[in-house]
């Protein structure tokens, strides 16, 4: 027994570093320098010397921030084939998929998720599965329902030939059959070629359905669906399978909600429906641990759920660890990078790096959360609940105060009394939870309650994730970075200007709404348990919308100097110009190193180096202003949702050169860079064409670094200049170059007048 006791199940290991560490400090040093340098100057110059000043300690502060983040990175190791033997009895796991729109999330997808889900390697009558739609789409419940059908096969062939990828629109990409991948004995062919043909099948009843504008008779099982808004509905639950009564062995319980929505009762987008999803499974199942899945990120490691049971399961953890958080990945994303949204490198550095702190912020997706602490509970709570009683916030609670944090039915706190106790047992038959079920999931329930505010997925950011995970961490709980091979989850990461931007905008909404409410991290430092380190790093992460202003300002400079004939850096034969040229280079060698070493190429990095300027000066500011805006009270947050795209990665040359080309729309998010790229180009037309020659001496005048900054600015804005030429979706519409080129000239005449 104690032999079995000291296996160990997972293990945090520093990760070496000398080398970035010395880069990252020699940067901070030399920005330092500059800082001191401009000060010690700036008598000499004029306001243009302080805007660079001031942008300059921005962009130092951040990279101190950063340096910050990623000073102790480190990597989980963990031992699944050690699980069973100290946890012979697993624990059950609640799986919950959202989706929100049949259109932009294309069931096909979602149904690969549910699948995949279904199919991971754990007992599966410890498992449920439950789809939050949104959307209200008789479309998704009927492939669903469909889907279904199919894992009935689906699972047991999984099983029965250990299937390392289990969505199957990933599994038959390849051709086991004619390759010899899979030790090809015949019976295998035979089942894997039925298994083909079921899916197919599976996917031209979907895709019919989805052709038609009712996919099928709205009778019987789906009669509730006719006469249904998206925004205005009752609650739909539906409990999936053929019986009613008891569940076939091989497949998980797979549960459909479609949450009630009226008109004017505020629905709060995924953090309501997350906290929906939890409530309805806290009286289905209660199990003690829930997963998140976003209706696109499919379980690609079948060992998923044991892997993060490694990190959930031993007492430490259980007063330690508040959630498992494994990276957000992607699939079939488009050579080098091209929208610079893949993620590879920010979870390799700042990701290692945070998790070497209190641990990753939770971002939304392939996480696995424990009830109790969704629940409210704080890890000193733990110690009462060792003494069977019920405490959330430090403090013991009687039923009276569970109706009021939980809301008014008595079912459901009752379990989650359960949840919060750490008790087993709370089970009802999924159908005789129904009718209590209806009550929780609608759209009045949370009146008065604490859901949203104090317990659950948390209100009041476009990005409820990384709010909903800093309260987790301000209670003191920590989190975790799994990141085994092959990797845990993968998902589509969006592609196209405007669905990149608009996404970059959400989170920069977010981020920035979180940093400015009640529940800033400030806050949680000063009165929780959020530690110093974390703080930082969610200061640097929250402020991303925040980068646009300074960055704006700092990219208006060298076109306003030459136009103005003006400098804001020292002149070439000024010694002091070392440090820029210092800055420039070692910046970009590091950050390059970062992308080689993460396995990427040079084209990736640059192609993250000019999204991040591109960003910033689009998304983040519209981000800003739209913060802005609704703490004036002139406007709300909507979270629009990504665009999924269904694509059959079978390498299509051309489909995959389109992907890369960006494109535009109409929207105002191409207006400021089209503008910023229009004043560069006529700075650099009036300095070639020799209205703005170079000055010889130390003294004022334009020197050399601003034309170069000004060039190295236009080479990435090279997206964008293409996008004047180019027509349909990959041009610049005309009203956007029109709108441009007016606030171009109004910004080349005002320096004119100030030069
Ligand atoms: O009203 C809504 C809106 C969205 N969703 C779901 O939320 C998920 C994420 O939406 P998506 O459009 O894919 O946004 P992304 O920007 O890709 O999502 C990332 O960022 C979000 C906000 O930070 C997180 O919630 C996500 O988990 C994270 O993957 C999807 O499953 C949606 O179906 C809902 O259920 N209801
Ligand atoms: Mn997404």
């Amino acid at each position: 027994m104690a032999k079995q006791f000291s296996l160990p199940l997972s293990e945090k290991v520093a990760r070496k570093n000398t080398t970035q560490r010395a880069l990252d400090i020699t940067l901070l040093f030399l920005l330092l320098s500059l800082l001191l340098y401009r000060l010690l100057s700036v008598s000499n110059h004029g306001f243009v010397w302080l805007l660079a000043f001031l942008c300059e300690s921005y962009f130092t502060f951040n990279w101190f921030l950063i340096v910050n983040c990623k000073w102790n990175p480190v990597d989980f190791i963990t031992y699944p084939q050690n699980l069973e033997k100290r946890f012979p009895e697993l624990p059950p796991v609640d799986m919950f998929v959202t989706t929100a729109d049949p259109v932009l999330e294309p069931p096909l997808i979602t149904i690969n998720t549910v699948l995949s889900l279904l199919a991971v390697d754990y007992p599966s009558e410890k498992l449920a599965c439950y789809l939050s739609d949104d959307g209200c789409s008789p479309l998704t419940f009927y492939s669903l329902v469909e889907a279904s059908k199919f894992a009935k096969l689906w699972v047991p062939f999984c099983n029965k030939y250990n299937v390392q990828v289990r969505a199957p629109f990933r599994y038959f990409l390849d051709d086991p059959v004619s390759s010899n991948l899979a030790g090809a004995n015949s019976e295998f062919k035979q089942e894997w070629k039925k298994m083909k043909a079921e899916y197919e099948e599976l996917c031209l009843k979907i895709e019919a359905a989805s052709r038609k504008s009712v996919p099928c008779d709205l009778t019987g099982e789906f009669a509730v669906f006719s006469n249904v808004g998206r925004s205005n509905h009752p609650t739909i639950i539906k409990i999936v399978g053929e019986s009613k009564q008891s569940f076939p062995d091989d497949v998980p319980r797979l549960v459909y909600i479609s949450r009630e929505k009226r008109p004017k009762h505020p629905h709060h987008f995924k953090a309501g429906a997350m906290n929906v999803l939890s409530r309805v499974s806290g009286l289905m199942t209660n199990a003690p641990y829930m997963l998140n899945v976003d209706c696109d990120m499919f379980a690609n490691n079948p060992q998923v759920v044991r892997q993060a049971m490694c990190q959930l399961l031993d007492s430490k953890s259980e007063r330690e660890i508040g959630f498992v958080q494994f990276p957000q990945s992607f699939y079939d994303g488009p050579k080098d990078d091209p929208y610079g949204n893949q993620l590879v490198v920010l979870y390799e550095y700042m990701g290692r790096g945070i998790a070497g702190l209190q641990g990753i912020s939770y971002s939304g997706t392939g996480c696995f959360h424990r009830r109790k602490v969704i629940y409210g509970q704080w890890p000193e709570d733990v110690e009462n609940q060792a003494r069977n009683h019920t405490s959330i916030n430090g403090k013991l609670v009687d039923n009276e105060v569970l109706i009021k944090v939980f809301g008014k039915s008595k079912r459901f706190s009752e379990s989650a009394a359960y949840a919060l106790n750490g008790k087993k047992g709370f089970s009802s038959k999924l159908p005789d939870s129904l009718d209590e079920a209806f009550h929780v999931a609608s759209c009045d329930y949370e009146f008065g309650t604490s859901w949203g505010t104090k317990i659950g997925w948390i209100y009041g950011s476009m990005t409820e994730d990384v709010m909903t995970g800093l309260m987790i961490h301000k209670k003191g709980w920590k989190s975790t970075l799994p990141m085994p091979k092959p990797k845990g989850f993968l998902g589509c990461a969006p592609s196209g200007g405007p669905a990149a931007m608009t996404q970059q905008k959400r989170w920069a909404t977010g981020l920035f709404e979180i940093l400015v409410s009640r529940n800033s991290p400030i806050f949680a430092f000063l009165c929780g348990k959020l530690q110093f380190r974390m703080l930082l790093f969610y200061l640097w992460f929250l402020s991303w919308g925040l980068f646009s202003i300074p960055e704006l300002c700092y990219a208006a400079l060298p076109a306003y100097c030459i136009i103005a004939n003006s400098q804001f850096l020292p002149k070439v034969q000024d010694p002091a110009i070392l440090i820029p040229v210092a800055i420039f280079v070692i910046y970009n060698l590091l950050t390059i190193r970062e992308y080689l070493k993460a396995g990427m190429s040079i084209r990736a990095w640059w192609n993250f180096m000019k999204m991040g300027r591109i960003t910033r000066t689009s998304a983040y500011l519209l981000a800003s202003l739209t913060v802005v805006l609704k703490l004036l009270g002139l406007s709300e947050t909507v979270f629009e949702v990504t665009q999924k795209d269904q694509s059959n990665s079978d390498g299509d040359i051309e489909t995959n050169k389109d992907a890369i080309k960006f494109t535009f729309d109409e929207s105002p998010l191409f207006v400021p860079g089209t503008t910023l790229l229009l004043v560069q180009l006529t700075a650099l037309l009036s300095f070639s064409v020799g209205l703005r020659p170079l000055a010889h001496d130390v003294g004022h005048g334009l020197g050399l670094g601003e034309v170069f900054c000004s060039l190295w600015l236009v080479l990435c804005y090279l997206p964008f200049l293409k996008g004047l030429f180019r027509s349909g979706k990959y041009g610049i519409p005309k009203s956007t170059i029109f709108k441009s080129t007016s606030l171009a000239l109004v910004f080349v005449l005002l320096c004119i007048k100030l030069g």
